[in-house]
Protein backbone atom coordinates (compact mmCIF):
# COMPACT_ATOMS: atom_id res chain seq x y z
CA UNK A 1 0.00 0.00 0.00
CA UNK A 2 1.26 3.60 -1.00
CA UNK A 3 2.90 5.22 2.47
CA UNK A 4 3.41 9.62 3.09
CA UNK A 5 4.73 11.65 5.44
CA UNK A 6 2.27 13.91 6.44
CA UNK A 7 3.56 17.33 9.06
CA UNK A 8 0.89 18.40 11.71
CA UNK A 9 1.55 22.09 13.27
CA UNK A 10 -0.55 23.77 15.85
CA UNK A 11 0.11 27.16 17.31
CA UNK A 12 -3.45 28.16 18.33
CA UNK A 13 -5.98 26.47 21.30
CA UNK A 14 -4.70 23.55 23.42
CA UNK A 15 -2.00 22.66 20.95
CA UNK A 16 -1.45 18.77 21.46
CA UNK A 17 -4.96 18.08 21.88
CA UNK A 18 -5.41 19.61 17.77
CA UNK A 19 -2.14 16.92 16.91
CA UNK A 20 -3.92 14.53 18.75
CA UNK A 21 -7.64 14.88 17.27
CA UNK A 22 -6.03 15.30 14.19
CA UNK A 23 -4.46 12.13 14.32
CA UNK A 24 -7.22 10.49 15.64
CA UNK A 25 -9.38 11.84 12.94
CA UNK A 26 -6.97 10.45 9.82
CA UNK A 27 -7.33 6.91 11.02
CA UNK A 28 -11.02 6.98 11.51
CA UNK A 29 -11.27 7.82 7.93
CA UNK A 30 -9.42 4.87 7.00
CA UNK A 31 -6.09 6.25 6.98
CA UNK A 32 -3.51 4.00 8.69
CA UNK A 33 -1.04 5.42 10.80
CA UNK A 34 2.35 2.98 10.51
CA UNK A 35 4.52 5.87 13.05
CA UNK A 36 4.16 8.65 14.79
CA UNK A 37 7.17 11.22 15.63
CA UNK A 38 7.61 13.00 18.79
CA UNK A 39 5.91 16.17 19.29
CA UNK A 40 8.00 19.18 19.37
CA UNK A 41 7.63 22.98 20.30
CA UNK A 42 9.31 24.90 17.50
CA UNK A 43 9.47 28.77 17.07
CA UNK A 44 7.17 30.54 14.46
CA UNK A 45 9.07 30.42 10.97
CA UNK A 46 7.90 32.95 8.04
CA UNK A 47 5.46 35.36 9.94
CA UNK A 48 7.31 35.58 12.88
CA UNK A 49 4.92 38.04 15.01
CA UNK A 50 3.43 34.82 16.64
CA UNK A 51 3.11 32.25 19.21
CA UNK A 52 5.22 28.73 19.08
CA UNK A 53 4.17 25.70 17.33
CA UNK A 54 3.89 22.30 18.31
CA UNK A 55 4.88 20.52 15.80
CA UNK A 56 5.10 16.58 14.80
CA UNK A 57 5.29 14.36 10.97
CA UNK A 58 3.58 10.89 10.84
CA UNK A 59 3.87 7.95 8.61
CA UNK A 60 0.83 6.60 7.04
CA UNK A 61 -0.78 4.05 4.33
CA UNK A 62 -3.32 4.53 2.13
CA UNK A 63 -5.16 3.38 -0.76
CA UNK A 64 -6.01 7.23 -1.40
CA UNK A 65 -4.12 9.01 -4.50
CA UNK A 66 -2.33 12.02 -3.73
CA UNK A 67 -5.05 13.83 -4.91
CA UNK A 68 -7.41 12.37 -2.67
CA UNK A 69 -5.20 12.56 0.47
CA UNK A 70 -4.82 15.87 0.22
CA UNK A 71 -8.37 17.12 0.01
CA UNK A 72 -9.39 14.62 3.13
CA UNK A 73 -6.37 16.86 5.18
CA UNK A 74 -7.96 19.99 4.36
CA UNK A 75 -11.47 18.49 4.97
CA UNK A 76 -10.02 17.65 8.46
CA UNK A 77 -8.73 21.27 9.06
CA UNK A 78 -11.90 22.45 8.20
CA UNK A 79 -13.87 20.09 10.33
CA UNK A 80 -11.44 21.71 13.02
CA UNK A 81 -12.13 24.70 12.40
CA UNK A 82 -9.19 26.28 10.89
CA UNK A 83 -9.93 29.94 9.36
CA UNK A 84 -7.27 30.90 6.64
CA UNK A 85 -6.27 34.48 7.36
CA UNK A 86 -2.52 35.40 7.54
CA UNK A 87 0.06 33.17 4.96
CA UNK A 88 1.77 31.39 7.40
CA UNK A 89 -0.01 33.02 10.49
CA UNK A 90 -1.59 31.54 13.51
CA UNK A 91 -3.59 28.45 13.34
CA UNK A 92 -5.01 25.63 15.25
CA UNK A 93 -4.10 23.32 12.53
CA UNK A 94 -2.48 22.57 9.92
CA UNK A 95 -1.67 19.47 7.79
CA UNK A 96 0.71 19.63 4.82
CA UNK A 97 1.60 16.52 2.59
CA UNK A 98 5.11 15.93 2.88
CA UNK A 99 6.50 12.95 0.69
CA UNK A 100 3.63 10.42 -1.22
CA UNK A 101 6.08 7.34 -1.98
CA UNK A 102 9.02 9.01 -4.07
CA UNK A 103 6.52 10.98 -6.36
CA UNK A 104 7.21 14.30 -7.65
CA UNK A 105 3.65 16.38 -8.28
CA UNK A 106 4.03 19.43 -9.55
CA UNK A 107 0.10 20.59 -10.20
CA UNK A 108 -1.81 23.64 -8.75
CA UNK A 109 -3.31 22.57 -6.35
CA UNK A 110 -0.51 19.46 -4.77
CA UNK A 111 2.94 20.09 -4.95
CA UNK A 112 4.74 17.34 -3.45
CA UNK A 113 7.26 16.68 -2.26
CA UNK A 114 6.28 20.39 -0.37
CA UNK A 115 8.50 22.59 -1.49
CA UNK A 116 9.71 23.90 1.42
CA UNK A 117 9.49 21.12 3.67
CA UNK A 118 13.49 20.49 3.19
CA UNK A 119 13.88 24.51 4.45
CA UNK A 120 12.04 23.44 7.76
CA UNK A 121 13.51 22.01 10.57
CA UNK A 122 10.18 21.90 12.50
CA UNK A 123 9.28 19.11 8.84
CA UNK A 124 12.76 17.82 8.23
CA UNK A 125 13.44 16.62 12.10
CA UNK A 126 10.20 14.35 12.67
CA UNK A 127 10.61 12.80 9.38
CA UNK A 128 14.24 12.05 10.20
CA UNK A 129 12.80 10.96 13.38
CA UNK A 130 10.54 8.19 11.64
CA UNK A 131 13.01 7.28 8.80
CA UNK A 132 16.32 8.94 8.30
CA UNK A 133 17.15 7.47 5.24
CA UNK A 134 14.22 8.39 3.60
CA UNK A 135 15.31 9.57 0.59
CA UNK A 136 13.74 13.27 -0.92
CA UNK A 137 13.15 12.42 -4.57
CA UNK A 138 13.72 15.72 -5.69
CA UNK A 139 16.99 16.55 -4.27
CA UNK A 140 18.27 12.74 -3.96
CA UNK A 141 19.36 13.13 -0.06
CA UNK A 142 18.29 11.09 2.89
CA UNK A 143 15.65 13.55 5.29
CA UNK A 144 18.56 12.43 8.25
CA UNK A 145 21.04 14.41 6.20
CA UNK A 146 19.10 17.24 5.10
CA UNK A 147 18.11 17.83 8.79
CA UNK A 148 21.98 17.44 10.18
CA UNK A 149 22.39 20.25 7.21
CA UNK A 150 20.09 22.70 8.31
CA UNK A 151 20.74 22.65 12.05
CA UNK A 152 24.65 22.65 11.35
N1 LIG B 1 2.05 19.33 -0.32
C1 LIG B 1 0.99 20.07 0.03
N2 LIG B 1 0.37 19.89 1.23
C2 LIG B 1 -0.68 20.64 1.58
N3 LIG B 1 -1.23 21.61 0.82
C3 LIG B 1 -0.67 21.84 -0.39
C4 LIG B 1 0.47 21.08 -0.83
N4 LIG B 1 0.81 21.53 -2.08
C5 LIG B 1 -0.05 22.50 -2.39
N5 LIG B 1 -0.96 22.70 -1.39
C6 LIG B 1 -2.06 23.68 -1.45
O1 LIG B 1 -1.83 24.65 -0.46
C7 LIG B 1 -3.07 25.04 0.11
C8 LIG B 1 -2.93 25.18 1.59
O2 LIG B 1 -2.17 26.24 1.87
P1 LIG B 1 -1.96 26.61 3.39
O3 LIG B 1 -2.91 27.69 3.76
O4 LIG B 1 -1.94 25.37 4.26
O5 LIG B 1 -0.51 27.15 3.24
P2 LIG B 1 0.41 27.50 4.40
O6 LIG B 1 0.33 26.37 5.40
O7 LIG B 1 0.12 28.90 4.87
O8 LIG B 1 1.83 27.48 3.70
P3 LIG B 1 2.79 26.26 3.51
O9 LIG B 1 2.13 25.29 2.59
O10 LIG B 1 4.02 26.90 2.93
O11 LIG B 1 3.03 25.66 4.88
C9 LIG B 1 -4.03 23.93 -0.12
O12 LIG B 1 -5.27 24.44 -0.50
C10 LIG B 1 -3.40 23.05 -1.16
O13 LIG B 1 -4.16 23.01 -2.33
N1 LIG C 1 7.59 26.59 13.70
C1 LIG C 1 6.64 26.62 12.78
N2 LIG C 1 6.47 27.72 12.04
C2 LIG C 1 5.49 27.75 11.10
C3 LIG C 1 4.66 26.62 10.89
C4 LIG C 1 4.86 25.48 11.69
O1 LIG C 1 4.16 24.45 11.57
N3 LIG C 1 5.85 25.51 12.63
N4 LIG C 1 3.70 26.66 9.96
C5 LIG C 1 3.51 27.71 9.22
C6 LIG C 1 2.43 27.68 8.25
O2 LIG C 1 2.86 27.34 7.01
C7 LIG C 1 4.33 28.92 9.35
N5 LIG C 1 5.33 28.84 10.35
Amino acid sequence: MPRAFIALGSNLGDRKKNIAEAVERMRRRGIKIIKMSSVIETEPYGYKEQEKFLNAACLVETELSPLELLDVLLDIEKEMGRERKIRWGPRNIDLDLIFYEDRVIREERLEVPHPDAHNRTFVMGPIAEIDPDFVHPVLKKKVGEIYRELVE
